[in-house]
């Protein structure tokens, strides 16, 4: 019998079929949630509103790590005298209050788990190999580096996966990413993939989940592979992944919550079956020389805008496409940057060091043997290091690289987001330009109008060293300076820390079961598996507005400072924010939305890639609350695209030839009407026919809500999870009541970080 070959990805995806429809739209069982405080409150709130509870509670695991400060904690009483601004607060004791009400793990502030999602899930072998893993972040990517299936989602989302433990999904396209060859020495994976994302661009990826492999990828380490899946979605794509292989099992091994025993063997022997099968068919291919590389730098404002660090600022004049060259002059603005000079020769005020990209023990031990036994340079303000948890702060600390740091002049800060996407104090004042180890340079990222360039540790450390952006490379061959000494002590075992080991108590096994079942009686049979919910879509008409921008990121959509609300509503006056109004709050009267008729939009015409970057749903949030129900662009970002549908909202993608047509035509201040049923747009005596799924259709002329539909099915997830407790024991979390974590802040009320 012919097999078909499949790749990494299908093996994973096809294994968590609970059910697919004749459209296909598959459900997903989903086997790990990682929740933090920032897109998680509307979807509590949303499942107390219909009576739901979690389907199960411990299969996910939460964590605070965007809102707080990373001030030292060695005084933190509370978290009211603790956390100064008040919405981050409200947003963390929200979450603490709601991890205890529908009984989820939680690691709080002042458990030494605690840390940037990305980075304790893959610490406390929560993230598997072969596993399905969400969360309401768009870097959840990151843990694709394990040969999960690992994608960002939107709060609506992270709401149906509490209450039913799936998610709807169709299937990606399969794009691989073959890397030859070895990396040069001083070139770190963050070099890399910067480098793959300058070549296919922030969009090279929309649609697919990206494989990586090859010679260069097999002989990475853990952290620098999470650091390239990390970064997937800064090309576009649902997912990054790479197949497990004995460095995977090397690192997962004694994890806290990997399979121990006999349950590790049968994990090993699955996990080894995993990998793409001889003659699997990719719908795109890309082929990277790894001997190309550089040391890679940004010098705009998009993950793309990339050239070696000896390169020089590039020119918009010797660009011909004139949108791409009006895009670079306003980066170049925006930079504080002149065509045509080395990047080298502009001086750095800033220098962060952290991020789920790079704020791992590895990340922080090539940092410090660059700046061992120097200096930062003069002109540096400020050198920070915020290592991705708890545990990776311990960890530096055990091997002395705190103080190596702190005598080069550095501050060595508590784990959290940090200066990543400034939501806590960590920001750039304007202007401020910054070497970031951080995944996004978009405008105002890292505070208001302050410069990021993104770089590798290495180069983020060499960065803070000579005051300027320099090839790493130059400490490797400096006879003055020495060559640095990578710091290798792996002797450190975070498995055998006290707050990190979990028993595994074998009555507790009846009791998840006892649970799950008891949940999923009530849900459906009583009121919960209602299915009315959002607002119906059949027919709208009204004025469009024209943005003819390419890539309009999520940020620039909501930014940040915006993120902290614990509610779906009142958005609508911050959507654009930064170009929608000056410092003290004027509209700007170039653009567009602040002129008539387009206030009054109810669609919006844009460019490719729309909706990129973070999975905020405050971002439909925002353009719905403005009023604009429809958007029509050449593409969207996967999850912006997903989270619209969620709140009764349509985006249309549609050739680029159409797309201008209408770009045309709200230029020239033309109603438009968008009628679902019919599939067409109408505008000056004109139709634009346009594709729509059919499920999605459906729920948006009848106003459905997906968990609602979802849990008509539950008889269906109740078996596909039993055969999975039968067929994978190891994919299983069972609470223990053995341990509960050391000193809890007094109002810190969640009950079930007891593994
Ligand atoms: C807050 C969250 C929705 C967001 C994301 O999805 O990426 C954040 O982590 C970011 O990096 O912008
Ligand atoms: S990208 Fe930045 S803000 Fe987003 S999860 Fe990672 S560290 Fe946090």
């Amino acid at each position: 019998m012919y097999i078909i070959p499949k790749t990494l990805y299908d093996k994973v995806f096809d294994s968590h079929v609970v059910d697919r429809q004749e459209d296909g739209t598959c459900l997903l069982y989903i086997d790990r949630h990682l929740i933090h405080e920032v897109t998680s409150p509307q979807a509590f709130e949303g499942l107390r509103t219909a009576g739901r509870k979690a389907r199960r509670p411990e299969l996910a695991l939460a964590t605070v790590d965007h809102n707080i400060p990373t001030d030292s904690r060695k005084d933190l009483k509370d978290l009211e005298s603790f956390i100064h601004q008040p919405d981050s607060r409200t947003q963390v004791l929200a979450l603490e209050y709601n991890v205890k009400e529908f009984g989820l793990s939680y690691f709080g502030m002042t458990d030494k788990r605690q840390g940037i999602v990305h980075v304790i899930g893959p610490e406390q072998g929560f993230t598997l190999p072969a596993t399905t893993l969400v969360c309401g972040d768009s870097h959840t990517s990151t843990h694709g580096a394990f040969g999960a299936l690992a994608f960002g989602i939107g709060t609506s989302e992270v709401e149906h996966v509490l209450a039913t433990q799936t998610i709807l999904q169709r299937k990606s396209k399969n794009m691989r990413i073959h890397v030859s060859g070895k990396l040069p020495e001083g070139i770190a994976s963050k070099d890399l993939m910067l480098h793959i994302i300058g070549v296919i661009g922030t969009a090279g990826g929309t649609g697919c989940v990206i494989e990586f492999c090859g010679e260069a990828i097999e002989a990475l380490s853990m952290e620098a592979r999470m650091s390239m899946c990390n970064m997937s979605i800064e090309a576009g794509a649902r997912a990054g992944m790479i197949a497990p292989d004995e460095t995977t099992y090397e690192y997962v091994k004694n994890r806290p919550l990997a399979p121990k025993g006999e349950d590790w063997e049968q994990a090993v022997a699955y996990w080894k079956t995993l990998g793409s099968d001889e003659g699997a068919k990719y719908d795109i291919e890309v082929e990277i020389n790894a001997a190309d590389i550089l040391p890679t730098v940004t010098w705009g404002t998009s993950p793309q805008d990339v050239i070696p660090v000896n390169g020089l600022v590039p020119d918009p004049s010797k660009v011909n496409d004139t949108v791409r060259s009006t895009s670079i002059q306003r980066s170049l603005e925006y930079m504080g940057l002149e065509p045509n000079v080395p990047i080298t020769s502009y001086p750095i005020d800033k220098i962060f060091i952290g991020s789920c990209t790079n704020s791992r023990i590895e990340d922080l031990r090539l940092a410090a043997s660059i700046v061992k036994g120097r200096k930062i340079a003069s002109n540096i303000k400020h050198a920070m290091i915020v290592p991705g948890s708890g545990l990776v702060k311990k960890m530096a600390e055990a091997e002395g690289l705190d103080q190596i740091f702190i005598e080069a002049g550095f501050d060595w800060r508590e784990a959290g987001c940090s200066m990543c996407l400034g939501m806590n104090p960590d920001q750039l004042k304007p202007y401020e330009r910054c070497a970031s180890t951080s995944n996004r340079n978009f405008e105002g990222r890292q505070g208001a109008k302050g410069r990021t360039h993104l770089v590798s540790p290495a180069m983020a450390a060499a960065a803070s060293v000579k005051g300027y952006l320099c090839n790493v490379r130059e400490f490797f061959g400096d006879t003055n300076t020495g060559t640095p000494t990578v710091i290798t002590n792996r002797n450190y075992d975070p498995s055998h820390d006290a707050g990190s080991v979990v028993t595994l108590a074998v009555d507790d096994a009846t009791d998840a079961v006892t649970d799950s079942a008891g949940m999923t009686t009530s849900v459906a049979d009583g009121p919960n598996s209602s299915t009315a919910g959002i607002p119906k879509f059949t027919v709208v008409s009204g004025i469009a507005a024209p943005l003819p921008v390419t890539n309009v990121d999520t940020d620039k959509i909501i930014p940040k400072q915006f993120l902290k609300t614990i509610k779906r509503t009142g958005l609508g006056k911050f959507a654009f924010y930064d170009i929608r109004f000056d410092a003290e709050g004027n509209e700007l009267p170039e653009f567009v939305l602040n002129r008539e008729p387009y206030r009054n939009a109810s669609i919006l015409v844009a460019q490719e890639n729309f909706g990129c970057g973070s999975s905020r749903e405050h971002a439909p949030w925002a353009l719905n609350d403005f009023g604009i129900r429809v958007i029509i662009a050449p593409s969207f970002a996967d999850i912006f695209f997903n989270n619209c549908f969620k709140n009764g909202m349509l985006p249309i993608p549609l050739p680029v030839e159409q797309v201008n047509e209408l770009m045309a035509a709200a230029e020239k201040e033309l109603e438009f009407t968008v009628d679902l049923p019919n599939q067409v747009i109408r505008y000056d005596g004109k139709e634009i026919k346009f594709e729509v799924e059919s499920f999605r259709k459906h729920c948006l002329i009848n106003g459905l809500d997906d968990i609602g539909l979802t849990l008509q099915k539950a008889t269906k997830i109740d078996a596909f999870e039993s055969a999975r407790e039968k067929n994978f024991p190891w994919m299983n979390i069972r609470r223990s009541r053995a341990r509960l974590s050391p000193s809890r802040p007094k109002q810190s009320t969640s009950g079930r970080s007891d593994w």
